[in-house]
């Protein structure tokens, strides 16, 4: 990619923004891995540069289990609050005000973190990191689609025996090989009755085929990743039409090796369909980069201006599971620190 213009990039960096995909535990930066490997050493390197070396991903199924394998750092609830809390410093250090973590409750509760230790732990690091940065966090509970209707069970129970403050929405994340969305219909049915949004995994490692039928049995509200949908142009009528975002993560994509590089990466061939798309990290540290830098990598491949990526900004709130007086106050930022911009 080209390098942003020092003003581009300094108009990213301030910008006010919102992420909607982005996960728990792939968002442990290398700080925060530090921090969690001297309280359980020998699985992950706590080195930066070993650590970096172990964040190279030969392909998809190689990136699972090394996220499986940092989900391991991350055993008891003074784990859990911390990276929560921490991954909140780090956003605001980007200017997110908003943010959709996603968070695999089945991957860390156990025995020894039964689901009230673990939600408790979650509530005291998003009242913290609203509190002392001024992010305000919410929750989308995702499914691991590898561990099957037994995980999506539990998720689903844990989502919905509780009360979970700032919870916004079920996914699911993981493999989409071999686990159809319809698989977890049951699941989706009861959260999407209790009223939780329906933002399913699709077609980050499949093709538009997963995208239907997370829309047509997960009635999916919006996609994470979704760019298979550029294959379909029905799919992408059909997007632009019900307003059904991709929440896109170009960079992961090329970590993962679903795109070949970025050149070749489908975000403008989306954009110029008129789906709707936000931009996103995914797994910042994972994959090297954080959310300034996905809006630089966006604005290279659209070809914006400040005018156009301050348009990202809003597509972001836009999508985002918020009542609308938060909308208009988020919105009310970005216009603010662009009319500021202009006059300065
Ligand atoms: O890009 C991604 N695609 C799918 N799953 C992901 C991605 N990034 C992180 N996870 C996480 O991988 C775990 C595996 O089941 C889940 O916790 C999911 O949230």
């Amino acid at each position: 990619m080209t390098a942003p213009s020092p003003s581009l990039a300094s108009f990213i960096a301030g910008l006010p923004k919102a992420e909607l995909h982005v996960h728990q535990v792939g968002s442990a930066s290398p700080r925060i891995v530090a921090q969690l490997a001297e309280r359980h050493p020998g699985v992950v390197p706590a080195d930066p540069e070993a650590l970096a070396a172990y964040f190279q991903f030969d392909d998809f199924a190689h990136f699972i289990s090394i996220y499986l394998s940092v989900v391991k750092l991350v055993e008891t609830a003074e784990d859990v609050r911390l990276l929560t809390y921490e991954i909140g410093r780090e956003m605001a250090g980007q200017q997110i005000r908003y943010a959709e973590l996603t968070i695999t409750p089945y991957l860390s509760v156990n025995e020894r973190l039964p689901a009230e230790a673990f939600l408790e732990a979650i509530e005291d690091a998003r009242t913290g990191v609203e509190r002392d940065f001024g992010v305000r966090l919410r929750w989308i509970f995702d499914i691991p689609a590898d561990f099957g209707v037994p995980a999506a069970e539990m998720t689903a129970s844990i989502a919905l025996d509780h009360h979970v403050p700032g919870l916004v929405g079920l996914g699911i994340g993981g493999s989409e090989q071999g686990f159809p969305r319809s698989m977890f219909v049951e699941q989706f049915d009861r959260a999407r009755a209790y009223g939780l949004h329906s933002v399913p995994h699709a077609g980050e490692t499949t093709g538009p085929a997963t995208i239907w039928d997370a829309i047509q049995n997960l009635g999916a509200e919006r996609i994470e990743h979704g760019i298979t949908a550029v294959q379909d142009p029905d799919l992408m009528r059909y997007l632009a039409e019900n307003e059904i975002t991709l929440d896109v993560c170009p960079t992961s994509n090329v970590a993962l090796k679903v795109v070949d590089d970025l050149a070749q990466h489908p975000l403008p061939a989306l954009v110029a369909a008129g789906v709707p798309v936000s931009i996103n990290t995914d797994d910042p540290p994972m994959f090297g980069t954080d959310l300034n830098t996905e809006y630089a990598v966006a604005a290279d491949l659209l070809g914006l201006d400040e005018a156009g990526v301050a348009r990202l900004a809003r597509a972001a709130v836009d999508a985002a599971f918020v009542d609308e007086v938060y909308r208009t106050e988020l919105r009310g930022e970005i216009d603010a620190y662009v009319a500021g911009r202009q006059g300065a």
